[in-house]
């Protein structure tokens, strides 16, 4: 077993926790999986120890584990903002009454996919040699947008040594700013001390509707913000790549990139249709990386658009374990999908990877988030790591001590009607009122005030 303090320089992902009110609401624009499980009842329990089972088989395998509390819910200052006012009870029954929807934002449990909590780049690779973190303003949807500030929050908190860590404002919520943070961000490099090459995909080009965009669903990720991230984050602009998403694959439900394409250090496993031009995004990370990248297209004819939204394989992380191998974490999904197995059988015969793990993500799966979504990923050198509050760092015993922590504060089910009860949000607010001791955070949350 390995200690989480690496000796040298990692990719340390940070997994989001996922919290006592995890509900299908259906809320997620363009995300199949959200729409088609709207209203059923969903399993915190469940869903909770499914995060934290793949957070420790990650760990298992020798791969650094932090672990990102959930957002407060609800979120009763937003409801109180779009004017509910009385006690908190009153507060959730007049939501529930004259909008199910808003209470149902108020309640989501979607900052668990923190690989939309922010964009982050390496010291490595910015040219004042620290980390930068810009927190996402996933102005797409409001159960969404309301993460931002909190997210923030968390991540000063968290990584809050200025010498090593820069934490820039998310860039600023107008649509034509979109952003939604590392899913549609991904960084090659040999190995994780050495500088890198960034991708920034985006749907739409803040340049105007130009008919070029998708018809179906909306283009979360912008340009622009991708733009204004890399300057912040002061990176070399000759090591930095921009690739447009087809439009046809956001039709077809890839809301993200990440639901599409993968990266990890110097290979890119992704669709056939992932990008508008796709030799063209090929041609410019062969040329920034100096021809080091190793792309892997998977063509249609071999798993067709909806099937690699359906089963999520391009979701899965691709990691280096302890003994240097290179692993594809899928989800279970792609196990029971006879093609997708096949397709991933020859990637391990052909030494794309060492081997596949499969990992059973069902109920955050059934909300349109894999196992990409539930983590970001933070390279940091032995340095930056040790000045990482240390309580969020994974152990054996904080697996343990949460996965107790889950059992003891989780309902196993909950559905649309419970959201409002009252008993629930004491439940949740002091399940969250001891996580930030197991966490050792302090009071972070308004309602620890
Ligand atoms: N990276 C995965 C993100 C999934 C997320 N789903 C949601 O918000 C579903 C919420 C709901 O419908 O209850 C989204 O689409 O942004």
């Amino acid at each position: 077993m390995s200690n989480t303090t690496a000796p040298t320089t990692a990719e340390v992902n940070f997994d989001g926790l996922i919290g006592p009110t995890h509900n299908y609401a259906g809320l997620a624009p363009g995300n199949l999986a959200s729409r088609s499980h709207r209203r059923e009842p969903s399993h915190p329990r469940a869903a909770a120890r499914q995060g934290l089972a793949k957070m420790a088989r990650l760990r298992s395998l020798g791969v650094p584990q932090a672990v990102l509390p959930p957002q407060p819910r609800p979120n009763l200052g937003l409801l109180r903002r779009l004017g509910f006012s009385g006690d908190d009870a009153t507060v959730l029954e007049a939501a529930q009454k004259q909008s199910p929807h808003l209470l149902a934002t108020a309640m989501s449990s979607s900052s668990m996919w923190t690989a939309n909590a922010a964009t982050v780049c390496p010291s490595a690779d910015a040219d004042d040699r620290r980390v930068h973190f810009t927190p996402a303003n996933l102005v797409t949807s409001l159960h969404r947008a309301s993460e931002t500030d909190v997210t923030a929050m968390l991540l000063r908190r968290i990584f809050h040594d200025p010498r090593f860590f820069v934490h820039h404002d998310a860039v600023p919520s107008s649509t034509d700013m979109g952003d939604e943070g590392a899913a549609n961000h991904t960084r090659f490099c040999d190995t994780f001390d050495a500088p890198g090459v960034q991708l920034f995909v985006y749907g739409s080009d803040s340049r105007g509707d130009d008919g070029s965009g998708p018809k179906r669903f909306v283009a979360r990720q912008s340009k622009a913000a991708g733009e204004a991230i890399a300057r912040l984050h002061r990176l070399d602009p000759d090591r930095v790549v921009f690739a447009k998403q087809n439009p046809r694959a956001i039709d077809a439900g890839v809301f993200h990139n990440d639901v599409i394409a993968v990266g990890h250090r110097q290979l890119l496993l992704c669709h056939e249709q992932a990008f508008a031009q796709p030799d063209r995004v090929i041609e410019d990370l062969r040329r920034t990386t100096n021809d080091t990248i190793r792309v892997v297209q998977v063509p249609e004819q071999r798993v067709s658009l909806d099937d690699a939204v359906a089963t999520y394989l391009f979701n899965s992380q691709i990691v280096t374990t302890e003994t240097d191998q290179t692993v594809l974490v899928a989800p279970e999904d792609c196990r029971q999908h006879s093609g997708v197995n096949a397709l991933l059988g020859e990637l391990v015969e052909d030494n794309t990877f060492d081997r596949v793990e499969f990992v059973d993500l069902r109920e955050s799966m059934d909300n349109g988030g894999g196992p990409a979504c539930l983590r970001l990923r933070v390279v940091l050198t032995p340095d930056e790591l040790a000045s990482v509050a240390s309580g969020v760092l994974l152990t054996d015993e904080l697996v343990i001590q949460l996965e107790n922590w889950i059992d003891r504060h989780y309902r196993e089910s909950l559905t649309a009607a419970d959201l409002a009860d009252p008993v629930l949000m004491k439940e949740s607010y002091q399940a969250l009122d001891e996580l930030t001791d197991l966490l050792r955070l302090g009071a972070i949350y308004d309602f620890q005030r």
